[in-house]
């Protein structure tokens, strides 16, 4: 549980720490950033709430950190904000480190079931407990009882299935260009061959937020934006419209998918929405 700190960072009045700790789930040392908000710096016994940002494809801790921007919104509002990394790291599986999609950077926030990657990929359980297990425990400042959860594509897809599979866990959820739809799309359907096998399609379906969102019961609340000049949009990558259909015709209200005119799939569309997605969080967080 031991916490190691390798930097502290004066970001928006607060503090952005680099952090890192040996992980059970994930057998090996994994980094990840915490912003901690002026609010719970100057008044550390009244506990703040906690928004989990999960990152895309190739990406480590570091990407929304340094340009998402979400530390504006959180600074104002009084959220810390936990930024975890995509996949274990330097676990020697053959083949790891050679895809951008898959492997090292594409954890997929699953608990592999399938030789090798079972030995470690195990991001959903990492996400959804040992961090922030860890971070709680840590640091005594942040409220365990108030946590949201958003995220970009992949982390998109991670933030609406761990949302959704766990009714009750988190006070709100929102993405921006989530891959809403794996088991349809070529990204989805390459990770979950891999850490589940092709035989597996059940197991698949149980992380795909449009299956999911079919048996959700009552508002969703839920704020999702695309850019409408995202080229993985364009590619079918993302499928927004197939869990917005499936959201419709289960009576699940409360889905606001925004299709941001000409903005792609890079960090300046996140820099550009994230004070409305912390406000989001917000608005449930202080509820
Ligand atoms: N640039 C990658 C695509 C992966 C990509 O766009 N990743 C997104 C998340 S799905 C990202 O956030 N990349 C890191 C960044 O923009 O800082 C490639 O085609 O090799």
């Amino acid at each position: 549980m031991a916490v190691t700190t390798k930097a502290t960072i004066a970001s928006f009045g607060g503090k952005l720490l680099k952090l890192s700790h040996n992980a059970t789930t994930t057998n090996c040392e994994m980094n990840f950033n915490l912003y901690l908000p002026p609010q719970a710096i100057a008044h550390p016994d009244k506990k703040v709430p906690l928004l989990i940002y999960l990152s895309g494809l190739t990406c480590t801790a570091e990407n929304c950190s340094e340009k998402g921007f979400f530390q504006h919104g959180a600074s104002k509002n009084g959220i810390a904000v936990l930024y975890p990394d995509t996949s274990p790291r330097g676990l020697n599986i053959e083949g790891e480190d050679d895809a951008y999609d898959f492997g090292s950077g594409a954890g997929f926030y699953v608990d592999a079931t399938k030789a090798p990657y079972d030995k470690g990929y195990n991001m959903y359980s990492y996400v959804t407990e040992e961090l922030p297990q860890t971070v709680f425990a840590a640091f005594r400042e942040i409220d365990s009882t108030r946590v949201s959860i958003t995220g970009h594509s992949m982390g998109g897809h991670g933030a609406l299935t761990l949302f959704l599979r766990n009714p009750g866990k988190y006070k709100s959820v929102s993405a921006f260009a989530p891959i809403t739809n794996p088991v349809n799309c070529p990204w989805g359907q390459k990770a979950f061959k891999g850490y589940f096998g092709e035989e597996n399609q059940e197991k698949w379906k149980e992380h795909d937020a449009t299956e999911l969102v079919k048996k959700w019961k009552g508002p969703l609340n839920v704020l999702i934006d695309v850019g409408t000049g995202d080229n993985f949009y364009k590619q079918g990558q993302l499928l927004p419209e197939n869990f917005e259909k499936a959201a419709k015709e289960a009576g699940v209200t409360g889905v606001n998918i925004r299709y941001q005119p000409d903005y792609d799939h890079s960090y300046y569309t996140m820099a550009t929405f994230s004070d409305d997605h912390v406000e989001h969080a917000a608005k449930y967080l202080f509820a």
